[in-house]
């Protein structure tokens, strides 16, 4: 999979660019605040739809401007496709692909992969469950991107249901229409059987990306250590997934929602299900968020980077596109050779820095590098 072109119109901070991608590996060079990272934040909402900033499309428009654009252009096996994303302020986005207008978000993802290492990717180990789960979400959109509306479809069900149960909490506090009440918890029931059947499949295809994620990463990270360590990462889902059949998965989740009725209708939200899951990050046999050291924790992220290109490159049959935003410095020379390596000419590349020394020459000779300046690109 190649990258050829990305053109992008009041686009961040934007006007209008074009970058033909003449090299396997692109260098952004530039101070900070300069466009680096936007323009990677442009790759990404090609691969994923979805930037790791914001998920507000009016932030995405250049300010003063009613209406963006990202337009790229890749090269994969079975073809070239040209690929447009329209930002609308107000007003919902649109999707083109090969000229025509697309309905379906499904219909747009899976053209570009790209895995993305940014120094935010620390939060993995060190942030909210909610950080791990939206890793676990993008990179389940990029390997089967029917996900992106088996997770959207839970998303919406589980916002009906907790507006329903903060009608419930209001219907009981005021003890007025207890027609009402039954009316309401008979509604209840509809939304407890469709939650539980959204998130079976969500938590189902989350367990199956750990399975298969994890013992790439393991061996990453044993590399990368020497083998004086061992990582060990596990998927801790709200519903228990011990057993085999969706219909079983289905039913233990209901059987939580009935233990644990309560409880949601005193805090008026939902307790139960996937937008409860994390994932356990473990070195040693010791939690990483709590015992890691800064360059332990660091170690654990790029294993876990190069097993994401790794699996998306054995699902996909492409290798897809890395993009290094500002994090090359801030690994020690052992680890930057080890990620350079890997990378040699088999994935195409994108890096932002705001130095160049950190880099080999080798590697710079080989490498298109682009001034980034208040928006404006310069060839170097
Ligand atoms: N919607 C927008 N309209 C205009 N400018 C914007 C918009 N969104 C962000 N910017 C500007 O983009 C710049 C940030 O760019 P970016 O995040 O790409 O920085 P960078 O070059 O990667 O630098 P750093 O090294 O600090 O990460 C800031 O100057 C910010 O004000």
């Amino acid at each position: 999979m190649y990258l050829k072109n990305i053109h992008l119109y009041a686009f961040r901070n934007y006007h209008e660019q074009t970058l033909n991608f003449e090299s396997q590996k692109t260098i952004l060079l530039g101070n900070n605040a300069q466009g680096k990272s936007n323009l990677l934040e442009a790759v990404e909402l090609l691969a994923t739809l979805k930037s790791h900033r914001t998920n507000r499309d009016r932030d995405l428009i250049l300010e003063g401007e009613k209406k963006g654009q990202i337009l790229g252009t890749v090269e994969r096996n079975y073809g070239e496709s040209q690929m447009g994303i329209t930002f609308r302020s107000p007003g919902r986005r649109s999707l083109m692909l090969n000229h025509e207008n697309l309905r379906r978000h499904l219909e747009f993802l899976g053209h570009i992969n790209a895995v993305e290492f940014s120094c935010l990717d620390l939060e993995l180990v060190r942030g909210s469950p909610e950080t791990r789960r939206s890793w676990l979400d993008t990179l389940l959109i990029q390997l089967e991107p029917v996900y992106a509306s088996i997770i959207n479809q839970y998303n919406k069900v589980l916002r009906q249901r907790n507006a329903l149960l903060k009608v419930i909490r209001k219907t009981v506090e005021e003890q007025t229409n207890t027609d009402n009440l039954s009316a309401e918890m008979s509604q209840l029931k509809l939304w407890d059987q469709q939650l539980a059947e959204a998130g079976t499949r969500v938590t189902r295809r989350r367990n199956r990306v750990i399975e298969r994620i994890s013992p790439l990463a393991e061996n990453w990270h044993k590399e990368i250590s020497n083998g004086t360590e061992k990582l060990e990462i596990n998927y801790l889902p709200n519903i228990s997934i011990d057993r085999e059949e969706p219909q079983e998965v289905q039913q233990a989740f209901l059987d939580k929602i009935e233990q644990r009725r309560m409880a949601e209708q005193q805090l008026a939200t939902s307790v139960v299900g996937p937008h409860r899951d994390d994932v356990e990050l473990k070195i040693n046999h010791t939690p990483a968020k709590s015992y890691g050291s800064q360059g332990q924790q660091r170690t654990l992220v790029l294993a876990i980077k190069l097993a994401e290109l790794q699996l998306i490159e054995d699902v996909i049959g492409e290798p897809p596109l890395l993009l290094l935003d500002d994090v090359l410095a801030e690994l020690d020379p052992n680890r930057q050779n080890q990620l350079l390596e890997v990378i040699q000419g088999r994935f195409q590349t994108i890096i932002t820095t705001t130095y160049l020394h950190s880099f080999d020459t080798q590697w710079l000779k080989s490498s298109q590098i682009m001034k980034v300046e208040g928006g404006k690109l310069f060839q170097m």
